[in-house]
């Protein structure tokens, strides 16, 4: 009686006290995360659709009564800026704000941000476990309980399981049973945009994977956002995005919407078009090595990535310098297969792996393709450019991302190639979507062969509208 459990030594004094350490490590490293003081001046500069999402999110906070938002708002409408000025606002007055995003890109955007799936230790492979792998004493689950708010970007593109995965998590973890664990969690995405990722799924089982369908949706305190921010010098052009993205834009009887042959480059034949594309949208490729800070946001958009392979292939012969080819080296699991299926493997291109042959010049920009430190701002998505080129090292600066200070989705120039046409419910309206005008946005249609009679500014656009009215519900 009158005894502690740790004079019974069941646990190590150095273990306890190292755990403890990095209890108090992780909990004060995100009160003490730094606030950058344009984000505070953010909350003064709201629109009156931001400033009234901002106040209901702040009142829920201050007065300790937990509720669940879901901001939604079409691309531009700023989103993020809210976002930002919340999590400001909350860290300034030493609340620990949690932001997490659905890839690491858009993590990488939020100030302090982490993808959804690293922070709240989400099993990848949701078909052997349903749970969240965090337990109770860990760390992560203490700032989990500590925090004023959480707050979830890109959640239209999470499936549903997974947010309802961290709802039992936190239900757990505060010992209640009310949504969210009678947290504080803002939602936030866009249902025009793309949905979750479940490869070769019909449009009935990636519907069904949706948040909406969810239970938890009924539950949420909807925020809509309808100004478009980005797009807002040019009206015409914001009221055509969200045609598109809302599937409202007039359809031929192929399905087809017509775009306006301002935007669209002629087709003469392919190298001759493309050609015109890439010099629309990179009129200067000298520039790189002066001022890659501003050219990084002029990119070209394709929705497959062989037609990236392509364009890049081309790009980088344009580019300025003295090529480096960099090799990767294949290897079958059985080395007595080697020579045999050496080419075959160095001809595969799998998606997250950069090619075969890799060529690069210096000031080149380039992209990374893997979530190797999101909280050093390098993730799947950071751009960066290239400085020097070693042997067996690359030397790349970042250039984008809130560790660099250009945040947001914003492109300044946007070209989109579409040698096929796009096949997904929302990837013509997300890459219309990064420009602020009309006047920004170049189109390559390649003409598909099957008739041979395609005019030149129809396409297809893709838009599965039951979300539309699941949102609703
Ligand atoms: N109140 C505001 N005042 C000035 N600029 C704003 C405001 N709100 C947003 N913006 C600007 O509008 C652009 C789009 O905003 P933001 O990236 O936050 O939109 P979003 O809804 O997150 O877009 P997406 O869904 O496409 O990522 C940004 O350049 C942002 O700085």
């Amino acid at each position: 009686m009158g005894k502690s459990l740790a004079e019974f030594h069941f646990v190590s004094d150095e273990f306890t006290s190292s755990y403890a350490e990095k209890l108090t490590k992780e909990i004060e490293s995100e009160k003490s995360l730094t606030v950058d003081p344009e984000d505070l001046l953010l909350s003064h500069k709201l629109n009156p659709e931001q400033k009234h999402a901002y106040d209901l999110i702040l009142k829920a906070c201050f007065s300790l009564q937990g509720q669940a938002f879901f901001v939604d708002g079409p691309g531009g409408t700023g989103k993020t800026f809210l976002y930002r000025s919340l999590l400001a606002t909350l860290r300034s007055q030493n609340h620990v704000a949690i932001a997490v995003a659905t890839f690491g890109i858009a993590a990488s955007i939020l100030p302090g941000g982490r993808t959804a799936h690293s922070r709240f230790k989400i099993p990848l492979d949701f078909s052997k476990t349903k749970t969240c792998q965090l337990s109770k004493q860990s760390s992560a689950s203490k700032l989990l309980s500590e925090s004023t708010l959480i707050l979830w970007d890109e959640a239209s593109m999470y499936k549903r399981e997974t947010i309802e995965a961290f709802d039992e998590l936190l239900k757990d973890l505060m010992d209640s049973d009310l949504p969210f664990g009678g947290k504080v969690i803002v939602f936030g995405g866009d249902f025009r945009q793309t949905l979750p990722i479940i490869e070769q799924a019909t449009k009935e089982v990636l519907i069904e994977s949706t948040f909406p369908v969810s239970l938890l949706w009924s539950q949420l305190h909807k925020i809509r956002l309808t100004e478009n921010m980005r797009a807002m010098f040019d009206p015409g052009f914001s009221q055509f995005l969200l045609r598109v993205g809302e599937g409202r834009e007039p359809v031929d009887d192929q399905g087809e919407i017509t775009l306006s042959p301002d935007i669209v480059i002629p087709y003469v034949d392919k190298e001759v078009s493309l050609n015109r594309l890439i010099e629309s949208v990179f009129p200067d490729l000298n520039l790189y090595t002066h001022d890659p800070y501003n050219l990084i946001n002029m990119c070209i958009l394709a929705p497959k990535n062989s037609s990236v392979d392509e364009l890049n292939e081309m790009m980088i012969k344009r580019f300025p310098g003295n090529l480096q080819t960099y090799i990767s080296s294949d290897k079958t699991v059985d080395q007595r297969h080697q020579s045999d299926y050496e080419d075959f493997l160095n001809s595969q291109n799998p998606k997250g792996l950069p090619p075969h042959k890799l060529l690069l010049k210096k000031n080149c920009p380039l992209m990374l393709l893997r979530n190797l430190n999101p909280t050093e701002g390098l993730c799947n998505g950071t751009r960066l450019i290239c400085r020097d080129l070693g042997q067996h090292t690359i030397s790349a600066e970042i250039v984008f991302g809130h560790h660099r200070g250009k945040t947001g989705q914003t492109l300044d120039y946007v070209g989109i190639y579409l040698r096929e046409p796009v096949f997904s419910h929302g990837q013509l309206y997300v890459a219309l979507s990064r420009a602020r005008t009309a006047a920004k946005v170049r189109i390559l249609l390649v003409p598909g062969t099957f008739e041979g009679t395609k005019v030149d500014c129809k396409t297809r656009n893709v838009v599965f509208h039951e979300i539309f009215r699941l949102t609703q519900e």
